[in-house]
């Protein structure tokens, strides 16, 4: 079945994603490991006719793949099948809790599992000429999945040797070993598999591969609701090399003669965040109230109390600086200043340079679209309208309930094919959709509390979502893990101050909380 929300196929990225949202919902990895080696055993026992007297050799690595194997071996035995395993390293060396709790029950279920863990390709080689290998009946590799990394190394490059030189048929278990899941490339060499059996959905990379997709458990709520997973991968790692700017560099344009803490609020959260520069270009008169709330911040102001179209060239020449612009926040409605967004918005919708659009911007997009000035926004473009916001910009009645999920996408994505680009519409639950022709897609963010219904954490918002969009995210993914993160940091602001929050005690807790979920 095909949802609002799947992917047809799924990147290494997307399956670590899934596994993290998993346990967010409380599913063990364990059990998706059980599962996807109880399926494996199942499609291996039934395509081969496998019985009592067959025998099957499993290589498996030091990973999860390598956990799949093991648990294929168990399960193998259980139907009478003798298995011989073959772990391509040290035992103490097995990466994870689950694989080695597979790994000691292996050990311990001996009366149709062999198993041998091989600390030279000597040792290897001989194993591969033993009566046991000669004659068994299939091969199984469970050496790499998508944790695969950089060139093959050893004892796995002699393994996919060993593998490929044998007559028996072989099975890959997730991934051929070698291949690159997303890319299909093969660097060196990858396991010449008759038929792989991959997990949840198909790889990208996977072209040419007879492949047999297996659930394993992965509830459609892992990837509806937006979790922990999305969150752990937006929040890239610097490179070791990175110099300043490599790790996000924005620009925010905010601010007006009656508001300054708006564009103040949405750069403090992206420098909180942890992206290298964030500039804020704000009206002249107040420059120095933003400067007021960190040295961190880089303030220009522009030459008059209003933005008006004096001050484009230099907003233009900003822009080519930055990673990713934010541009609303307490722009306010000058009509000089709504002219100097339209001439504004319209050159970016042309650079596509990435571009979050937020309060008074989003009013000013509805008068653009009104006066059909803008026909539809790039995918370049972020804007986080709530509800009545969403409306000044195109028409519609009332929507289903929050959570009537199904039917409240369907509705939104109907009305937002208007005007395209990347929508995240705020409420009780968020809803971020991304429009494309080819299939538009929906996720939902359930994360945040009542209490945060303040003025400022939509400010919030928007500086997270241009942060994540400077450091390289897309702007789907962007909006997805900014909006996850501002509802959490709603809640832990609640636990720490009680239920009068501000948007500045968010701000606050910024750090320390990304320090505790160890992101
Ligand atoms: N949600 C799911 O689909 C689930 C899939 N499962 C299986 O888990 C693997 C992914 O496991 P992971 O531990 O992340 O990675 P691998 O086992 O693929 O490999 C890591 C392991 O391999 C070593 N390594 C990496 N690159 C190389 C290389 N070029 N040469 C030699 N060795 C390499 C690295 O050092 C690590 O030790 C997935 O494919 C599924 O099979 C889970 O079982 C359940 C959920
Ligand atoms: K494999």
């Amino acid at each position: 079945m095909s949802f609002f929300f799947d992917k047809d196929t799924i990147t290494a990225e997307d399956v670590s994603q899934l596994d993290a949202n998993s346990a967010s919902l409380g599913i063990p990895n364990g059990y998706l490991m059980e599962c996807a080696g109880l399926q494996a055993t199942n499609k291996i026992y039934e395509h081969y006719k496998l019985n009592s007297s067959s025998s099957v050799v499993i290589m498996c690595g030091i990973g999860n793949n390598g956990g799949d194997g093991l648990c294929i071996a168990r399960h193998l035995a259980t139907r009478g099948i003798s298995v011989f395993v073959i772990l391509l390293g040290d035992s103490i060396h097995i990466r994870t809790q689950e694989s080695r709790l597979n790994w000691e029950l292996v050990n311990t279920l001996t009366l149709k599992i062999r198993s041998y863990s091989i600390k030279n390709i000597k040792q290897l080689k001989t194993l591969c000429k033993s009566e046991f290998f000669m004659n068994a009946d299939i091969i199984i590799d469970a050496l790499l999945g998508t944790g695969v990394t950089g060139k093959i190394r050893e004892p796995i490059s002699t393994a996919i040797d060993m593998i490929n030189q044998s007559n028996l048929p072989k099975i890959s278990i997730d991934v051929p070993s070698g291949m690159n899941p997303d890319t299909g490339q093969i660097t060196e060499k990858s396991v010449n598999c008759d038929f792989c059996i991959t997990f949840h959905a198909k790889k990208k990379g996977f072209a040419n591969i007879k492949t047999w997709v297996a659930p394993i458990g992965i509830p459609l709520e892992a990837s509806l609701f937006i979790g922990d997973g999305d969150l752990r991968s937006a929040i890239k790692k610097r490179d070791k090399d990175f110099h300043k700017g490599q790790y996000g560099k924005l620009l925010v344009i905010g601010g007006s003669s009656s508001y300054s803490g708006a564009p103040s609020l949405a750069a403090m959260s992206a420098l909180e965040l942890g992206i290298d520069l964030c500039i804020c270009f704000v009206p002249k008169g107040i420059g120095n109230v933003v400067r007021s709330f960190s040295p961190n911040l880089i303030v220009q102001e522009g030459v008059a109390e209003n933005f008006s179209n004096s001050d484009f060239l230099q907003a233009k020449k900003l822009s080519n600086w930055a990673d990713a612009v934010l541009i609303g926040p307490g722009l306010g409605k000058d009509p000089k200043t709504v002219e100097f967004f339209e001439k504004y918005i319209l050159w970016i919708l042309g650079k596509k340079i990435p571009c979050v659009v937020d309060a008074d911007g989003i009013k000013m997009l509805g008068k653009l679209f009104k006066e059909s000035k803008i026909a539809r926004l790039t995918s370049s473009i972020v804007i986080t309208p709530h509800m009545e916001e969403l409306k000044s910009i195109v028409r519609f009645k009332n929507l289903p309930k929050f959570d009537e999920i199904e039917k409240r996408t369907k509705k939104l994505i109907s009305i937002l094919e208007k005007i395209g680009g990347v929508i995240l519409v705020k409420g009780v639950y968020d809803y971020v959709i991304k429009i494309s022709k080819k299939r538009s897609i929906c996720r939902v963010n359930r994360s945040g509390c009542p209490e945060m219904a303040v003025g400022g954490t939509g400010d919030v918002l928007a500086g997270l979502t241009s942060a994540f969009l400077s450091i390289g995210n897309s702007p789907f993914n962007s909006a997805c893990a900014a909006v996850y993160l501002n509802g959490l940091l709603g809640e832990s602001a609640k636990k720490s101050y009680g239920p009068r929050i501000h948007a500045t005690d968010m701000i606050k807790n910024l750090k320390s909380f990304l320090l505790f979920k160890k992101f």
